[in-house]
C-alpha cells in the first residue's frame, strides 16, 4: 500500500517536472548529482569517481604516468583486488554513538589513519603543484609525505603551512646531495625521513616507454644536479632516473642515514618478514609496507596480501603502515585490522588534485575518512584500538574446529 502510494507519488512528480507540484524544484537540484537518462554525474561520490575526471582533464602523457604500474600491471590489478577478497566480521550491539578515528604517528596527532604518500610531480595535475595537496593535507589534519622529485621545492611547501610533513628520500649517487637534503629537511621542519628503498633503478612503466614520458624538474635539486638524458628512446624520466639513482644501496646505508640526521628514519617498500627483520635490526623507526603503487616489480604481491607477515615479524617494535590499492574506507579498516597503524593513499591525491584541485584533495582526504567512520559504526568498533584481527577474514583463514 505504501510502496504503491510512494510509486505514484514518484511516477506524478516526474510527469509534472514543469508544473506548480511542491515538488517542483526537486528534479532540478537532484539533477546536479544524477542525470535522469542515466549518465554518471560529474560530482564524484566516492575516491574512485575521481580517475575518470583526472582521465578527462589531464594530457595523456600524464594521465597514464600517474595512473600506470610497470610490465603487465598485474600487481596493480592485484593491489585492489586483494583488498577485495578479505570480507569484514561485523559486530552488533555496541555503542557506536560517537567514533574516534584519531591516532598518534610517531607521537604525532592526526584526525585518522590516512595519510599522504609521497608522489611526484604535482605540477603535472596543476600549477600550484604540491603547495595545493600540502594544504589540502593540512585541512585534513593529515601528515603529508612530500616527494624527493616534487616539483614544488622542500622550503616553499614547508612555508604554505605548518602542517606536519615528512620528507622522502632517494639516495642518488651524489650522497653529498643527499646528505644535504636531509639537513634541509630537517632544518625546515620536516619531521621524519621515509627512505623509498625499493627504487635502486625505475621499473618498467610501458605506457610511458610508448608516451616518452618527459622528465619535470626536480625543484629540490635545483641547483644541485644536472643530468643531460641523451637518450630519444622511451620513458626520459626513466632514463634520468637511472642515471641518477645509486643501484648500489645496502642495508649498512641506514646506518649511514643514522649518522647524518636525528630526525626518525621509516623505511618504504617492505614487502617480506625477512626484511621486515633486517629494518627493525636495523634501528629504523617505522615501516611502510608498498610495492610503489604497483610501478616497480610487477608480480611483487599485493601489499595487504603481506602485512600481517610483517606485522610478525615486527613484533610491535615499530609502527608498521601500507600502501597500494587503498580506496574505500572498508580497505583502511581491513588493513588496521591486518595490523596497520595507518595507510598512505597515492594515486587518488593526485586525481583528486588534478580534477578539483586542493579541494580535490581534502575531498578525497574527507570521502576515506567519512566511509572509515561508518565502516567503524557498522562493524562495532568505536575507536581505532577497537578494530582488531577478529574483525576481518581473509582468504586463507581456517576455520576453527568444531570438533
Ligand atoms: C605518479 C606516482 C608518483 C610516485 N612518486 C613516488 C615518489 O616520488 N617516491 C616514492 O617513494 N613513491 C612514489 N610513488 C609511490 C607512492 O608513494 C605509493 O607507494 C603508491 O602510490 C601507493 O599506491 P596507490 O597509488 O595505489 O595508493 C609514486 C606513485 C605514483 C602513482
Ligand atoms: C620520478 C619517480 C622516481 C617518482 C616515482 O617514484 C614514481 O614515478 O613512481
Amino acid at each position: 500500500m505504501l510502496h504503491a502510494f510512494i510509486s505514484k507519488i514518484s511516477v506524478v512528480n516526474y510527469l509534472n517536472f514543469s508544473t506548480h507540484s511542491p515538488l517542483k524544484a526537486a528534479p532540478s537540484s537532484l539533477g546536479q548529482n544524477y542525470n535522469i537518462k542515466g549518465k554518471m554525474s560529474s560530482e564524484p561520490v566516492n575516491v574512485n569517481d575521481f580517475k575518470e575526471l583526472a582521465r578527462n582533464a589531464l594530457p595523456k602523457m600524464y594521465y597514464d604516468y600517474y595512473a600506470g604500474g610497470a610490465e603487465d600491471e598485474h600487481t596493480l590489478r592485484e593491489n585492489i583486488q586483494a583488498f577485495h577478497r578479505i570480507t569484514i566480521r561485523p559486530r552488533v550491539l555496541v555503542d557506536v554513538s560517537q567514533i574516534d578515528m584519531s591516532i598518534t604517528i610517531l607521537g604525532y596527532p592526526i584526525s585518522a589513519p590516512i595519510l599522504v604518500a609521497p608522489t611526484a610531480a604535482h605540477k603535472l595535475a596543476i600549477r600550484e603543484g604540491e603547495l595545493a595537496t600540502a594544504r589540502a593535507a593540512a585541512a585534513a589534519k593529515t601528515i603529508m609525505i612530500l616527494s624527493y622529485s616534487s616539483t614544488c621545492s622542500m622550503e616553499e611547501v614547508a612555508s604554505s603551512c605548518n602542517a606536519v610533513r615528512f620528507f622522502q628520500l632517494h639516495i642518488s649517487k651524489r650522497r653529498d646531495i643527499s646528505a644535504l637534503l636531509v639537513q634541509r629537511a630537517e632544518r625546515f621542519g620536516y619531521k621524519a625521513i621515509v627512505l623509498t628503498a625499493d627504487t635502486p633503478r625505475l621499473g618498467r612503466r610501458e605506457a610511458d616507454i610508448r608516451n616518452k614520458m618527459i622528465g619535470f624538474p626536480v625543484k629540490n635539486l635545483e641547483g644541485l644536479m644536472s643530468i643531460d638524458v641523451k637518450s630519444d628512446h622511451g620513458s626520459k624520466l626513466e632514463a634520468y632516473y637511472n642515471e641518477m639513482l645509486d643501484a648500489s644501496i645496502r642495508w649498512e646505508d641506514i646506518g649511514w642515514l643514522r649518522s647524518i640526521t636525528n630526525l626518525p628514519i621509516l623505511i618504504k617498500g617492505i614487502l617480506t618478514h625477512e626484511d621486515a627483520t633486517k629494518a627493525v635490526e636495523g634501528g629504523v623507526d617505522g615501516i611502510i609496507v608498498s610495492n610503489h603503487g604497483a610501478r616497480q616489480l610487477d608480480f611483487a604481491p599485493a601489499t595487504v596480501s603481506v602485512l600481517e607477515e610483517v606485522v610478525h615479524a615486527v613484533k610491535g617494535k615499530v609502527p608498521v603502515l601500507l600502501d597500494g590499492g587503498v580506496r574505500r574506507g572498508t580497505d583502511v579498516f581491513k588493513a588496521l585490522a591486518l595490523g596497520a597503524q595507518a595507510v598512505l593513499i597515492g594515486r587518488p591525491v593526485l586525481f583528486g588534485l588534478a580534477a578539483k584541485g586542493e579541494g580535490g584533495v581534502r575531498t578525497v582526504l574527507e570521502m576515506l575518512k567519512n566511509e572509515l567512520e561508518i565502516s567503524m559504526s557498522l562493524s562495532g568498533c568505536p575507536c581505532i584500538k577497537d578494530i582488531t584481527r577478529s574483525h576481518v577474514r581473509t582468504p586463507d583463514h581456517k576455520l576453527p574446529s568444531m570438533l
